[in-house]
């Protein structure tokens, strides 16, 4: 007999999460697998900023959602074999019996491919999901092109951090926005060329700072926060500038703030804006984990992981990695 362990919504988020929005409860599974399924143990769980938004659509009492690695220990399916480590959006659960053919495409569970010697936990992370925003939402939308210059906010989160080690290998110059100082110093170790810690310069200083970091304008802006400091990138985009919008955590847990209205920077700089869902390429997801693996191997691309450990801590990692507890991607150890 196997008993999960499962994180349940049991109350609709106002503002940042909190304890009473959480009760972890227990479910019984059933004993015999019926054909095609098989039962997932989990070893990493994620935590990402779309969990904050999304759950809005689901009634209290839902399982929390999210992706996370675990291992096939029982088996009706010859394409998930037991011993194998599989990524899946299964939620916040410890154990989940699995029927892959009952699910929608782009949300199939897969055998992780071999990571060699990095951890299995990438697959939350470059290796999978957030890495895969980087890795099309930017090259797809923003087209960069060597010399460049390319904005990153939230740059030393999961995707972030991605994005602007690839713009570094594109030959771009690369300007990361991000919360702290000891996140700065990260990612002018990673390469960038020039960070603006957004905290420290305030929203009154953050377009002096950009003027300074990005003297010759903004070509491409990777989005990931929303609110001022985008308002303040489309300002000094470039002619014929791309954003690509990949999130807007600065309003999550907020009301949206009033910025001015950017319209008239896109006619006459005629800028392109573009809005995704990762998996729009679903289709091309290995494309991406390749990559990024093989630039991993090469010793070009590097990342960095928050781990908190054990499931019992998961809405404290949420809420941490929601106020910038993380630096790269934030995950959970069982
Ligand atoms: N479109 C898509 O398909 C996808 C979109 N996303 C989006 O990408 C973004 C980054 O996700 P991910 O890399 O997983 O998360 P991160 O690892 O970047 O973690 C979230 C980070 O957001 C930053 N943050 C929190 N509040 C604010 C704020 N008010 N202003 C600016 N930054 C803030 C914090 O860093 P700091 O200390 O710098 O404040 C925090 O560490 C999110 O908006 C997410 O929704 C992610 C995956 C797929
Ligand atoms: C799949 C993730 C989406 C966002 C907006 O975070």
């Amino acid at each position: 007999m196997v008993v999960a362990r499962k994180w349940v919504y049991v109350k609709p988020f106002d503002g940042l999460p909190k304890d009473e929005n959480f009760k972890l409860e227990q479910e019984t599974l059933p004993d015999e697998l019926a054909e095609n399924e098989f039962l997932a143990e989990a070893e990493f769980l994620s935590v990402d900023p779309y969990m904050r938004p999304y759950m809005a659509a689901y009634p209290a009492g839902t399982t929390m959602i999210g992706g996370q690695v675990s291992k096939v220990t029982v088996s009706r399916n010859e394409q998930f074999p037991v011993g194998a480590y599989v990524f899946g959006n299964f939620g916040w659960r410890t154990h989940t019996i699995v029927n892959p053919d009952k699910l929608p495409a782009e949300n199939r569970p897969y055998v992780l491919p071999s990571f060699g010697s990095h951890p299995r936990s990438l697959g939350l992370g470059v290796l999978g999901m957030p890495g895969n925003t980087a890795y099309f939402g930017f090259l797809e939308l923003c087209q960069p092109k060597a010399g460049e210059t390319v904005v990153v906010s939230g740059a030393a989160g999961a995707v972030g951090s991605v994005v602007g080690q690839i713009a570094k290998l594109k030959g771009c110059t690369v300007v990361g926005v991000a919360g702290s100082d000891d996140k700065c110093a990260w990612l002018r170790q990673l390469g960038f060329d020039a960070t603006i810690n957004y905290r420290t310069v305030g929203e009154g200083g953050f377009a002096a700072a950009l003027k300074q970091a990005a003297p010759k304008g903004v070509d491409c802006y990777f989005d990931n926060v929303g609110g001022y400091i985008s308002a303040a990138v489309m300002q000094q985009m470039n002619l014929f500038g791309r954003i690509s919008v990949c999130g807007t955590i600065s309003n999550y847990n907020d009301a949206r703030v009033q910025v001015s209205d950017p319209q008239r920077e896109f006619v006459f700089k005629q800028l392109r804006q573009e809005g995704f869902i990762v998996t729009r390429w679903h289709k091309r997801w290995m494309e991406g984990i390749e990559a990024n693996l093989r630039w991993i191997e090469e010793g070009k691309l590097t990342y960095q992981e928050t781990v908190t450990e054990g499931f019992e801590r998961m809405p404290e990692a949420f809420v941490s990695m929601l106020t910038g507890g993380n630096t790269g991607k934030a995950v959970v150890k069982l």
